[in-house]
């Protein structure tokens, strides 16, 4: 298998790592493609004995799979000024948000096209990805991306492409909503005089165990939240002030808008 990064920022490169820390593929059967040619000496130290070119240099992708892994306002640009051409045989994996796979094939004037939605963990093999394919896809074609897949994380396959835009809102974006509550805890723990290192510890070491109790108990997340909220306690006195502020009502709203935007990425 040959694989083609289109877009060596965040993303195409911790799949990329994956798939070589896997050993899914020889690294000389990876090929780069960046934006500008001055990242192109960098990236050839960080890929010994891979490809790696620039995006209007590039006039042939000798590759079975290629990962679209831009920023969907670049996608435009992108398919306007594609110098390779496509062969009917190459799979296009895309992971950019919002872009349907339509849009993908149209624009691409290819049909062989799979929508997937990772996340940042995807770095440490941690990630998860929803994953979804156009119509005619065999089995085997779509068992294969899967593995490449899942040398990020876990994956899953999702019948219905529109779901994407929630996975997208929950999963994609989820690790940044993560270090947002991280961050005011760690900001609250300063605030009350405790050495930022040591609130950083506090807080990471909270979510780590109470990560691991929720993962591992048979209790609800209500009854969870019961254990620790004694009656007339502290945590009520923090919990009854998250309520009073729509705290939760805030945080699905703020979801719910990454998916409305999600949906508007492919106007
Ligand atoms: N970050 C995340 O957590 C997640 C991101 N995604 C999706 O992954 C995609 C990439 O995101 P991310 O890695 O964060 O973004 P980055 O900005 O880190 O990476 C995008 C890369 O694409 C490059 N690029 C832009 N235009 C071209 C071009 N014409 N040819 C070749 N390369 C080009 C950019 O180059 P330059 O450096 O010059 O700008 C940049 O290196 C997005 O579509 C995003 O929606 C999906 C899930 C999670
Ligand atoms: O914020 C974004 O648009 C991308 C998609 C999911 C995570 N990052």
């Amino acid at each position: 298998m040959k694989i083609a990064v289109l877009g060596a920022g965040k993303m195409g490169i911790s799949f990329s790592r994956s798939f070589l820390k896997f050993e899914l593929i020889k690294p000389e059967n990876l090929h780069l493609i960046t934006r500008r040619k001055e990242n192109i000496q960098q990236l050839e130290q960080q890929f010994p004995g891979s490809k790696v070119s620039d995006f209007l240099g590039v006039s042939t992708v000798d590759a079975d799979l290629i990962i679209v892994a831009i920023k969907p306002q670049d996608f435009q640009f992108v398919a306007e000024n594609l110098k390779f051409r496509l062969n009917e045989s190459q799979m296009i994996l895309s992971i950019m948000a919002g872009i349907k796979i339509k849009k993908i094939q149209h624009l691409f004037n290819h049909k062989k096209v799979v929508r997937a939605m990772p996340n940042s963990p995807t770095l440490l093999g941690m990630g998860i990805t929803g994953y979804t394919a156009a119509k005619g896809i065999s089995f085997v074609d779509l068992m294969q991306i899967e593995r490449f897949l899942n040398s990020t994380g876990r994956s899953v396959y999702l019948e219905n492409e529109n779901l994407l835009d929630g996975v997208t809102a929950l999963s994609g974006s989820g690790p940044a909503y993560f270090y947002y509550i991280v961050d005011a805890m760690i900001k609250a723990g300063t605030e009350m005089g405790i050495e930022k290192n040591l609130a950083e510890l506090f807080v990471k070491q909270t979510m780590l165990g109470a990560y691991h109790l929720m993962n591992t108990s048979d209790k609800s997340l209500e009854e969870l939240i019961k254990d620790v909220a004694s009656k007339g306690g502290t945590t009520e006195a923090a919990l009854q002030t998250f309520e009073e502020n729509r705290l939760k009502d805030s945080l699905k709203k703020g979801i719910l808008a990454a998916e409305r935007r999600s949906k508007d990425l492919s106007e």
